[in-house]
């Protein structure tokens, strides 16, 4: 059985993205965990955080992810995941993590096309705030850490390949 890899970031920074194509080349499956909250509860990220508020969602990632399984796979989190221990400590029994790093003047610019997702962010907290303490976390967790900085998706794709491989 291959180790999964567990990609862990801000939204935006390309988990989703990247996954698939890394899974491609690598020849394992793809799953994106916020495909299987959505589908689980049947209702779309932004509805279940609209209706429960960010702890509830938080609460329903916890719940579902600490229970997870996965073999042969490229898992995309949700950003939010490493705000669950539970999570992390399931995601990582099996699984290599790696984080996807970039700079926050680029995200930024990419996080303003994709605020209908629905980010969990507290009242009053500033995107920079957010970033700061998510920083920390994924820094925590991660056993790779890939910048993306100056990296298309391609370029991007062929660094984690190059060190999963080193690391697998
Ligand atoms: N180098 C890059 N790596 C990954 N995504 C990129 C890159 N450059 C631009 N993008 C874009 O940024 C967005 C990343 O979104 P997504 O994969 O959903 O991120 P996440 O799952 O981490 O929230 C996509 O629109 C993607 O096309
Ligand atoms: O970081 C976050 O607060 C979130 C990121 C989203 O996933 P992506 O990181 O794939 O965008 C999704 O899990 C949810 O809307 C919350
Ligand atoms: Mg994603």
């Amino acid at each position: 059985m291959k180790k999964n890899i567990v990609l862990i970031g801000m939204p935006g920074v390309g988990k989703s993205t990247v996954g698939v194509i890394l899974a491609k080349i690598l020849g394992y499956k793809f799953v994106d965990t916020d495909l299987v909250i959505q589908e689980k509860e049947g209702k779309l990220l932004r509805e279940i955080i609209a209706e429960k508020g960010i702890d509830g969602f938080l609460d329903t990632e916890d719940r579902i992810l600490k229970s997870f399984k996965a073999e042969n796979s490229v898992i995309a989190t949700g950003g939010s995941v490493v705000y669950s221990k539970n999570a992390m400590a399931n995601l990582a029994k099996n699984g290599i993590i790696v984080y996807l790093k970039l700079d926050y003047n680029k995200l930024k610019y990419r996080l303003g096309n994709i605020k209908n997702r629905g980010v969990v962010i507290r009242k009053g907290q500033s995107l920079s705030g957010l970033f700061k303490e998510r920083t920390a976390l994924y820094e925590k967790y991660s056993q790779i850490t890939i910048d993306e900085n100056g990296c298309n998706i391609e370029k991007t794709v062929n660094k984690i390949v190059a060190e999963v491989k080193r690391g697998l």
